[in-house]
């Protein structure tokens, strides 16, 4: 504080939000969006009418979206950001693209932070905090975060939400339902998507990341969740100080949790650090069932004494926990590879829905404990995955619950963060201390029995292993029952030929109409009906261009039938 009872506001040197406020009127803000929106389907229209839809071509369009997101400000980040975790909502490219898009919006002025600071507060700066940092800890495109000091002498963070920020959204998003209104109208074949379903989806996810009194909220629960941890830090939040606008929390400074030259230096086990990780996400994931949905680098990081800190609570997702002899159940279903095991507690936990074909689900989850039990999970796996689930639902769209997709996002980044602190890392090893954690603190009969009982039935199973010869015929045998992979594909294939004779049957069509057409007006045109002739004339235009539309379309399919038989 200086001499007349004001902080000292520092001009901060970072480039600072020429849009700060993000006032746009509703037209303009239309003009922007559908602007965006309909370059888009025009692009995609284009792509698929000259059959240029190679995955560089994809690339190119995914990158030019990227770029008009970032344009169109911090909600249609957010949304880029949400959709990059879905693969099974859109094309792969896309999901690459957008997950290297950042929140690279400048900082604003430390005088706008204050503004929000004291409009939601109601009381001067300098009666709230003793010290306040112009210069901001981190900025984001949903708000910034400060460091200050209240007049009781604790040091805390401040994060404040960019001003403007929830006009914005509600603008975008009532704007973004109107487009998905339309789109449902006028686009029938979008609606096999379901936009209404993932707009819904997408606007209750987001709204919560703009409500800091949920996120203080999350912070508590978490913290409770964790109190029996003893190297497990989460900040404290101070109620107080605290809006839908701004948080105030306990400053916990840390190291972040992928530098590991900082972490060598400070002499902290990496290793140790990994471990702490695995275990406090499997808790998170399985025991409490209330997990942190975004756990990048910037949300985790370790004190000088080896702590975890876990920093930002405003997308935490819920999925039903289990039992914990039913964890150590699907532990060991995951070692002995027993699909149909890991499926029932998948369906349990809310993360699979039933349906009367669970032969895609079977495939997948075998696919998942072929590829990633032993080895380090690789996103390119995922990728391939998910690749073979596009094939398969070409026609009928396939979405797994939000929640799946967190899970699935959550562990490839955190095995990221591993790799990047031990190259030799290995999952399941890293997993042993929850495993033993919860068997042996505990302390349950029942659990102990459990525990007993699958550790015997897994040595069985060890010893009874089968020979390599007889292993590949088993993995032959059960890829025929699981996969139905011959009836499946012949099923598939023979779709792709009925389109194809459809789109034969369409041109031979077309040329019929356009030579009967182009003959009639051929020969009413040396007659006296020269007006007729030429509306004709016209007609047998049209139907050329539906001709030939009809006839690229055929070549696409040729050329999908092609790479599809590679
Ligand atoms: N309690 C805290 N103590 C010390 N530093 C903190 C604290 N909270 C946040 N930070 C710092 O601020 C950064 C951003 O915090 P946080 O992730 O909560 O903000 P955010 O706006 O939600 O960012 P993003 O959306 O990118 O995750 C953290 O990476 C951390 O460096």
């Amino acid at each position: 504080m200086n001499q007349q009872g004001k902080i000292m506001l520092k001009k901060t040197n970072l480039p600072q939000s020429s849009k700060a406020n993000y006032r746009y009127s509703p037209f303009t803000r239309q003009l922007m969006i559908f602007q965006v929106a309909i370059r888009l389907l025009l692009f995609l229209w284009q792509d698929r009418l000259t059959g240029n839809n190679s995955s560089r071509q994809r690339h190119r369009r995914a990158k030019w979206l990227v770029k008009k997101l970032l344009i169109l400000g911090p909600t249609f980040i957010k949304i880029g950001q949400a959709l990059s975790t879905r693969a099974d909502l859109i094309p792969l490219e896309y999901v690459q693209e957008l997950s290297l898009l950042q929140d690279r919006v400048p900082p604003f002025s430390s005088e706008l932070a204050v503004a929000v600071i004291e409009a939601e507060l109601g009381k001067p700066l300098y009666t709230l905090f003793r010290d306040f940092e112009s210069i901001p800890l981190a900025a984001a495109s949903l708000g910034q975060v400060h460091k200050a000091r209240l007049h009781t002498g604790e040091d805390v963070v401040v994060k404040i939400q960019r001003p403007g920020l929830e006009a914005l959204f509600n603008l975008d998003f009532e704007l973004l339902h109107r487009l998905v209104r339309l789109g449902n109208r006028f686009l029938p074949k979008l609606r096999k998507y379901n936009l209404e379903a993932i707009y819904q989806e997408f606007f209750e996810l987001l709204y919560q990341e703009i409500d800091y009194i949920h996120e203080g909220k999350n912070a508590d629960r978490f913290r409770e969740n964790f109190r029996t941890y003893n190297r497990v830090l989460v900040p404290q939040v101070y109620w107080e100080y605290t809006t839908k606008k701004v948080l105030t929390l306990e400053y916990v400074p840390g190291i972040k949790i992928d530098d590991r030259p900082t972490l060598e230096a400070s002499q902290i086990n990496t290793k140790d650090v990994i471990q702490l990780g695995i275990t406090c996400y499997l808790k998170q994931l399985l025991e409490d069932g209330f997990f942190q949905s975004d756990p990048h680098p910037g949300n985790m990081a370790v004190s000088r004494r080896g702590e975890i800190i876990f920093y930002d609570f405003g997308t935490m997702a819920e999925v039903k926990a289990i039992a914990q002899d039913q964890m150590v159940k699907t532990f060991f279903a995951v070692l002995k590879k027993d699909t149909d095991e890991v499926i029932q507690t998948l369906i349990y936990m809310g993360l699979i829905e039933p349906v009367a074909d669970m032969t895609p689900i079977k495939r997948m989850v075998n696919f998942l404990l072929e590829e990633f039990r032993d080895k380090p999970i690789d996103v390119r796996a995922f990728e391939q995955l998910s690749g073979e689930i596009y094939l398969m639902f070409e026609q009928q769209p396939f979405r797994l619950p939000p929640q799946m997709t967190f899970i699935i996002k959550s562990l490839t980044t955190l095995d990221g963060i591993a790799r990047a602190l031990d190259p030799q890392y290995n999952l399941l090893a890293a997993a042993q201390p929850f495993l033993k954690n919860i068997a042996f603190t505990q302390q349950q009969g029942n659990l102990l029995g459990t525990l007993a009982k699958q550790t015997k039935n897994f040595i069985q199973y060890k010893l009874n292993q089968p020979s390599r010869t007889e292993l590949s015929i088993n993995r032959l045998e059960s890829r025929l029952e699981l996969g139905e992979l011959q009836v499946r594909v012949r099923s598939l294939e023979s779709e792709r030929a009925l389109k194809k004779i459809q789109l034969g049957i369409k041109s031979l069509i077309y040329t019929c109409l356009a030579g009967f057409t182009l003959i009639a007006a051929a020969i009413l045109l040396v007659g006296t009906y020269k007006q007729v002739a030429l509306i004709l004339f016209g007609l047998s235009g049209l139907w050329f261009l539906l001709l030939l539309k009809s006839l690229i379309n055929l070549a696409f399919q040729e050329k999908v039938d092609k790479i599809i038989q590679k």
